[in-house]
């Protein structure tokens, strides 16, 4: 157990060794937990109704990434401000002034264009493959909570940007605020032609439906969608992958608080250790695991996905939408955020249902 008798000595084992170690092989040297060794620490009590200090930290980097973005565009020469600043120009766009200003870059129309079914693909690689989400016991509790917290986000990105009964939330956003299809009603303007124009202003109120007849969506408030389906996406599997794997490593020197059913706050690990999640029986831990070891293939896999949804976030900071639009997308996503993630801290029955990460 100790590593001394180990002829090729190595401290830990990877979690892809781990996925692959038939359930009673020995540990070597890495730490097994069991009913008498939890050693879940609590530092600092944050309060349940905000993200923690860590988190905040990191949801930080997605307005400062916006801010570099829309400085970098009026003060960069190559960024024709006009085209940085919205949609609304009347004159032929000018050439992109780079390959990511291109609607149709290839991160654009093969990542983000799919970009749900990336984050879900990478979502369950991480939870399917994970040892820290192996124990025979938690397994079940923790993946179908996990469900149901990558199903609330999923019904928020259908809600915002597919569907809600009828148009998505961006579409009807744009014609609450005066937005309509362009195009079309100019042809119903001018009276030139069509069998029931005012017909067929009254059908357009999609943006894809608008693109479709050839007509230009303007006018209104056009929530960035690619802001919003970014910010969701990768602070979703930060969420996921990170608690999981900061309590796995025991890398964070802090918990989420939460408010219990009599009221009091207290540290997510108590009530982890109540429900068993606290005690990783048989499941080897990843104390003093190098980061990247210890994110295992699916959440290296999350991390590539969320790396990316950050740099196609900068691209869209610096190329596309107004400074409002790109604000009322992260401002959106944040919601579905907090109501997944934080929200469950201090409704213990919503907790009930949906869990927190990790625990
Ligand atoms: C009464 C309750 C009803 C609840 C209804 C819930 C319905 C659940 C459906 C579950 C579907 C899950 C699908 C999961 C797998 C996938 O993700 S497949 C879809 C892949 N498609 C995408 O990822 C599209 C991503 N693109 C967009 O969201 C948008 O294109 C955009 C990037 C936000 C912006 O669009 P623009 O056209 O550029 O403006
Ligand atoms: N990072 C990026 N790379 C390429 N195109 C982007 C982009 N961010 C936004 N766009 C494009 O800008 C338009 C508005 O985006 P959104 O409202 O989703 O934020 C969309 O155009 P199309 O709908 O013509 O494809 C979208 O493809």
């Amino acid at each position: 157990m100790d590593g001394t008798t180990d002829p090729q000595p190595r401290r830990y084992k990877s979690p892809s060794d781990l996925a692959r170690a038939p359930p009673s092989s020995p540990p070597r040297t890495a730490r097994i937990t069991s009913t008498s060794t939890t050693t879940i620490t609590t530092t600092r009590r944050n309060s349940p109704y905000l993200p923690t200090p860590t988190e905040l930290a990191l949801l930080a980097l997605y307005p400062a990434i916006l801010l570099f973005g829309a400085v970098y565009a009026v003060l960069s020469p190559t960024v024709p401000y006009p085209a940085a600043a919205g949609q609304q120009q009347q004159q032929p766009p000018p050439p992109p002034p780079s390959y990511f200003a291109r609607k149709d870059n290839l991160l654009n129309t093969l990542f983000v264009k799919r970009g749900w079914a990336w984050i879900t693909l990478a979502f369950a690689s991480f939870v399917v493959t994970h040892p820290a989400l192996a124990g025979r016991r938690r397994r079940l509790r923790l993946l179908r909570a996990a469900v149901l917290r990558w199903a609330l986000v999923t019904v928020w990105w259908v809600f915002v940007t597919q569907w809600f009964f009828g148009p998505a939330l961006i579409d009807r956003g744009f014609r609450w605020t005066g937005g309509k299809c362009e195009a079309v009603a100019t042809v119903v303007g001018e009276g030139r032609e069509g069998p029931s124009p005012a017909g067929v202003v009254k059908e357009v109120l999609t943006a894809a439906a608008c693109k479709a007849s050839g007509g230009r969506w303007s006018g209104g408030h056009d929530i960035s969608g690619h802001v919003f389906l970014l910010v969701l996406g990768s602070f979703f599997l930060v969420q996921e992958v990170g608690w999981v794997v900061a309590r796995w490593g025991r890398y964070l020197g802090e918990e989420r608080c939460v408010v219990m059913r009599d009221g009091a706050v207290k540290g997510a690990a108590v009530e982890a250790e109540r429900e068993g999640g606290g005690r990783m029986e048989g499941v080897e831990e990843g104390v003093g695991l190098p980061v990247l070891e210890a994110l295992g293939l699916g959440g290296r896999f999350a991390a590539a996905v969320v790396g990316l949804c950050v740099w196609m976030l900068l691209m869209t900071a610096i190329y596309f939408h107004t400074w409002f639009e790109k604000l009322t997308g992260l401002l959106v996503a944040l919601a579905g955020l907090y109501v997944t993630y934080v929200l469950p801290r201090w409704v213990p029955a919503l907790r009930g249902i949906v869990g927190l990460p990790g625990i």
